[in-house]
């Protein structure tokens, strides 16, 4: 179903709070795929020899420990008992390697990525992405007195790392609060409700959730939150049935009241030529799945 611009700004005029996720919201999916995840994979051997005297490291190689001897109950191998650096640092590796093959969420997991995220954003190696869009959308909201949250499978600490060290300068100062797997998975309604909860339980459907993945909207709808649904480039191709019930947006644009922002073509303008092309591609592929959605609705009426 096609909505205007101004059903977009309507969404957003009737609630309170604007929850994002970040991978493929307001965050490129090649930045998560193709810099932050390998940094892990490269580093971690350096990482864990470097830092394993540390009180932190001790902590997430127990949080480790512990999530591998659950798992181990459902057929995973588990740590060797030894305590020699030598011989569990090359198994710390493979299983933190196994777990992000496995796209793991696990709380374990994801502090100790933001652990050693730290260090990369601190020296530069790593630089948050965030889309142009979202800044202009981050400013109106904050100026039309929105409450801005993050939940996100990054730990709090990477969420906080990637917005204060983004490419756009220091973002963190948005948002009141952030919200990680430790309320839950994405997926279950309960961690919406948690979230709910925490934020001293304002009437759910005051609460709008952008993410880009279905799962995540119908966990959050479940409870009552209003939802928008992301399609940036390399998201998860919706079905008809989510493109029919799901408001859609390709960019923040989308989101934003045209009387207070510069105009869509504006807000173009300021973007890398690049990913303004890449938009307008994922735009018009969009549209085409949209018309032949509808076309095969209409042979199969027939
Ligand atoms: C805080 S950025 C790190 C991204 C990440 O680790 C991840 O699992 C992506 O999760 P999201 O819920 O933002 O899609």
């Amino acid at each position: 179903m096609k909505r205007r611009q101004e059903d977009f700004a309507n969404l957003v005029n009737e609630v309170d709070i604007i929850m994002l996720d970040i991978e493929g919201t307001t965050t490129s999916i090649s930045f998560v795929k193709e810099e932050l995840f390998p940094y892990v994979r490269q580093e971690i051997s350096n990482y864990l020899k470097e830092t394993w005297d540390t009180q932190l490291t001790k902590d997430d190689v127990a949080a480790l420990t512990r999530q591998v001897s659950e798992d181990a109950r459902a057929g995973v191998e588990p740590l060797p008992t030894s305590h020699s650096p030598e011989v569990l640092i090359p198994a710390l590796v493979a299983t933190v390697a196994a777990m992000m093959d496995a796209d793991s969420k696990v709380p374990a997991l994801k502090a100790l990525q933001g652990h050693m995220w730290h260090r990369a954003y601190l020296n530069g190696a790593i630089t948050g992405h965030v889309y142009n869009d979202v800044v202009e959308a981050l400013q109106q909201w904050k100026k039309a007195g929105k409450r801005l949250v993050v939940y996100s499978s990054g730990s709090v600490q990477a969420q906080k790392l990637l917005f204060s060290h983004s490419c756009h300068g220091d973002l963190l100062h948005y948002f009141s609060d952030h919200f990680d797997t430790s309320v839950g998975a994405k997926v279950e309604a309960g961690s919406y409700r948690t979230i709910l909860q925490a934020l001293h339980s304002p009437p759910p459907e005051k609460v709008l959730f952008i993410t880009d993945l279905v799962k995540e909207a119908r966990a959050a709808e479940e409870v009552g939150m209003r939802v928008v649904v992301s399609v940036r480039e390399g998201t998860v191709p919706l079905s008809p049935h989510d493109l029919e019930h799901y408001p859609v947006i390709h960019s923040f644009t989308h989101l934003l009241n045209p009387h207070l922002s510069p105009s869509k073509r504006a807000s173009r303008e300021q973007q890398k030529p690049e990913e303004e092309e890449k938009q307008k591609e994922q735009e018009e592929k969009q549209e085409k799945q949209e018309e032949e959605n509808a076309k095969a609705e209409k042979v199969e009426e027939k």
